[in-house]
């Protein structure tokens, strides 16, 4: 579509809002009626503008050189193109020399969810791997197996024109895992060789760093590798204790750092959904239900035991959805994944063991059943981030609706904007578009 009807259309769902909002508290209908409005808008104008936006100074696709200039080898150059990228996006354009250059140099960056980091440290270590040689020179740590196998995925896309190693052979030169695996690879069972490592990626560095039993296993991994090990640490959302502790473990770094008001992605549109109950939120969801599967839509619940709940209650209501959490075994896991990335289902129902790094495209809308809080029930804005970028991947539209259901979680939730200093105000909606959240009660009791 092009860029002025797409700007008409943005228009015009956020003027639908705003005159929808004037009249204060809506019947179920009318809110109903008004989301569907919002979805099927969003969804049915959800194209890439990835030309425009790599034009564009304050966009994280921005992007003055091309790949030639960032001097990848000429079997990655085709492998990029093969995956049909046309030019880099801002972190890779930043981070690619500095992780090329020799001699080796650190990186701690921070870039935007679905702007390309998997691809800038995937292509990073395909250019250092030497396929001479015969042993694991690569490792690249994952917070979750799914994480690792997708990662896989994009080494065997972007590697697939090494002509001299067969791809098995690539995923053994380089070597991703979970850090309990990869300690016991490195440790325990001798299959790698620590003292060979020549590339070190914490890739979602954040939930590593903060994850107490994943902090420990990846600093004992850390310690047991060279001086001159090259180490490199991904990741959307970086806690200011995060940062100052990877700082301390990396050895000096390069840092690409975001502003917090960069953090959010102007193309993801914000709502909430305002209920009573949990019974209502359920409501609520069936009302729209229609409309999030015209594409893809991801469910976040808080606990396992509501994922379970909800996923049960939606098959009952006759929708098919699948369902995907932390207790179903890693085997199971992939194949959920793998078929909700084929669309085989239009609905996944989880909890945050998905909320990073899955790359599904046809992802148009994420929904928060419950809004993400720490242990504490303090809110936690690092997983809101995570979880509403598993839509909006790569200059797509996305859409993230909030279901509230008590005045704590609109407590939570207003935090939540504070957090990313994005004001509230619907009748600003159409000219700050930067809002975090349009204040749409878009169904009420
Ligand atoms: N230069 C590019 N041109 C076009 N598409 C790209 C480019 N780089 C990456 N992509 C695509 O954009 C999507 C998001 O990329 P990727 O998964 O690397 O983002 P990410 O920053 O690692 O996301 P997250 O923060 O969620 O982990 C992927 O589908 C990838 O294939």
């Amino acid at each position: 579509m092009a860029t002025d009807s797409w700007a008409q259309a943005v228009d015009e769902q956020e003027a639908a809002a705003e005159s929808v909002n004037h009249g204060g508290r809506f019947d179920d209908k009318a809110a109903q009626s008004l989301l569907n409005k919002l979805i099927r808008n969003n969804l049915v104008n959800n194209t890439n503008q990835v030309e425009v936006l790599q034009r564009d100074p304050n966009s994280p696709l921005y992007s003055v050189k091309s790949f030639e200039e960032l001097r990848l080898k000429p079997q990655l150059l085709q492998g990029v193109y093969g995956l049909g990228f046309n030019r880099p996006s801002k972190i890779q354009e930043t981070a690619l020399p500095m992780m090329l250059a020799e001699p080796p140099q650190n990186l701690i960056a921070q870039s935007q969810s679905g702007t390309g980091k998997t691809a800038a440290f995937v292509l990073a270590m395909l250019s250092h791997v030497d396929p001479n040689k015969r042993y694991p020179q690569c490792l690249c740590v994952s917070p979750t197996y799914e994480l690792a196998l997708q990662t896989g995925k994009v080494i065997e896309l972007m590697g697939k024109h090494y002509p001299e190693v067969r791809l098995v052979y690539l995923l053994f030169l380089i070597v991703i895992g979970t850090p309990g695996t990869m300690l016991d690879w490195c440790g325990k069972f001798k299959f790698i060789d620590p003292k060979k490592i020549m590339v070190f990626v914490l890739d979602e560095a954040d939930v590593m760093i903060a994850t107490q039993g994943h902090q420990d296993q990846s600093i004992r991994i850390q310690r047991m590798l060279p001086k001159n090990c090259q180490m490199l640490l991904f990741s959307a959302t970086f806690e200011e204790t995060v940062w100052n502790f990877a700082q301390r473990i990396v050895p000096e770094p390069n840092i690409i750092k975001l502003k917090r008001e960069e953090e959010t992605l102007d193309t993801i549109k914000q709502y909430y959904v305002l209920c009573n109950s949990r019974e209502e939120k359920f409501q609520a969801l069936c009302n729209i239900y229609g409309a999030i599967t015209i594409a893809q839509a991801m469910i976040f619940c808080h606990t396992r035991k509501t994922a379970g709940w909800l996923a049960g209650e939606l098959s009952r209501e006759g929708h098919q959805v699948a369902l995907l959490s932390g207790e179903m075994q890693v085997e199971q896991r992939a194949a959920v994944i793998d078929r909700f990335r084929d669309g085989k289902e239009k609905v996944l129902v989880t909890t945050n063991v998905c909320a990073r790094g899955i790359d599904v495209e046809q992802v148009s809308v994420v929904i928060n059943f419950d809004l993400p809080v720490d242990k504490d029930g303090n809110p936690d804005n690092e997983t809101y981030l995570h979880r509403i970028g598993r839509t909006g991947r790569f200059g797509k539209r996305g859409l993230a609706i909030n279901m509230v259901d008590s005045k704590m979680s609109m407590n939570i939730l207003n935090r939540i904007q504070e957090h990313f200093s994005k004001s509230a105000v619907t009748t600003h909606a159409r000219t700050h578009t930067h809002n975090l959240l349009y204040t749409q009660t878009v169904a009420s009791s």
